[in-house]
């Protein structure tokens, strides 16, 4: 493999369903060009995941349904697929980075044991606000996002209860929390986790721009049912949270930005050691 070109495997998560994740992920990744090219793998039609000698950057998208259930084919190829990733970066010099998103985050702090998924009392759907913990403060991921940062929000799922002593056990850390919703008795969701140095996973999706959240908003049903749900205000506000700069724009061009530059960063570092 060509130690110049950086290669990333997309792998895609979302059942062949409509969704603005993917252009959205593929927008950012552009970014990066001519430094990375990257690839698509279907994973819950196809059942495809890469090689794993033939990529250094993976990202896994979000999807629908419950992280819980898979066909006990794709799922579990998946699973092992993780394992296999996990496993290289414990025996080899060059590592292998994975950024998790929404369901594929999920799916990975079910796999390490690390917390429950639930389904929420109802979907959790627009700009929300993410607070850093502590060890969120000081984590390359969110650098130059404020605390607290804005995100876009699209779930029926939450990740909670956290094993504390399995974090502790394999020194992973809760990056981000929901926010404190002082009316509600409800625990804070788990918003974003450092599995390892290299493996990172967040509930929301750093990848959506404004254009992604108003072509959703274009299907009537769904802008109806999030109107309900919100109320005429909140719903306006919520579009009005979108044009900010320092929101939604500033998230999407930082937090995987982040990501890719540390991952490349530490690639070229260590691919230059080895060639030397
Ligand atoms: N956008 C997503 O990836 C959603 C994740 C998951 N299917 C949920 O509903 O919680």
């Amino acid at each position: 493999m060509s130690n110049k070109i950086i290669k990333i495997a997309l792998l895609d998560m979302y059942k062949g369903e409509p969704n603005q994740g993917m252009r959205c992920i593929i927008d950012v990744v552009n970014r990066f060009s001519p430094v990375v090219s990257f690839e698509i793998f279907d994973v819950r039609v196809k059942c495809e995941l890469p090689d794993i000698k033939e990529f250094d950057i993976y990202i896994s998208t979000g999807g629908p349904g419950n992280p819980m259930i898979g066909d006990g084919n794709w799922d579990v190829k998946y699973y092992a697929f993780i394992d296999s990733l996990n496993k290289w970066n414990s025996e080899n010099e060059v590592k292998k980075h994975v950024l998790f998103i929404c369901h594929s985050f999920q799916m990975a702090c079910l796999h390490f044991g690390l917390a429950t998924v639930t389904r929420r009392n109802d979907t959790s759907f627009g700009v929300m606000t993410i607070h850093k913990t502590k060890e969120g403060l000081t984590d390359s991921l969110f650098e130059g996002l404020a605390d607290p940062f804005y995100a876009i929000d699209s779930r029926d799922y939450q990740v909670v209860q956290p094993k504390l002593s399995v974090f502790a056990k394999k020194g992973a850390k809760i990056i981000s929390l929901e926010k404190i919703r002082d009316h509600v008795q409800y625990e804070r969701a788990i918003m974003a986790v450092r599995f390892t140095d290299y493996f990172v996973g967040t509930q929301f999706h750093p990848e959506a721009d404004p254009i992604s959240f108003v072509s959703h908003l274009r299907n009537k049903q769904a802008k109806e049912k999030i109107r309900a749900m919100k109320g005429k205000r909140k719903f306006r506000n919520m579009l009005e949270d979108l044009l900010d700069d320092d929101k939604i724009y500033r998230t999407n061009e930082t937090l995987i930005p982040n990501f890719l530059r540390t991952a490349i960063n530490d690639l070229m570092k260590t691919k230059k050691m080895l060639s030397n």
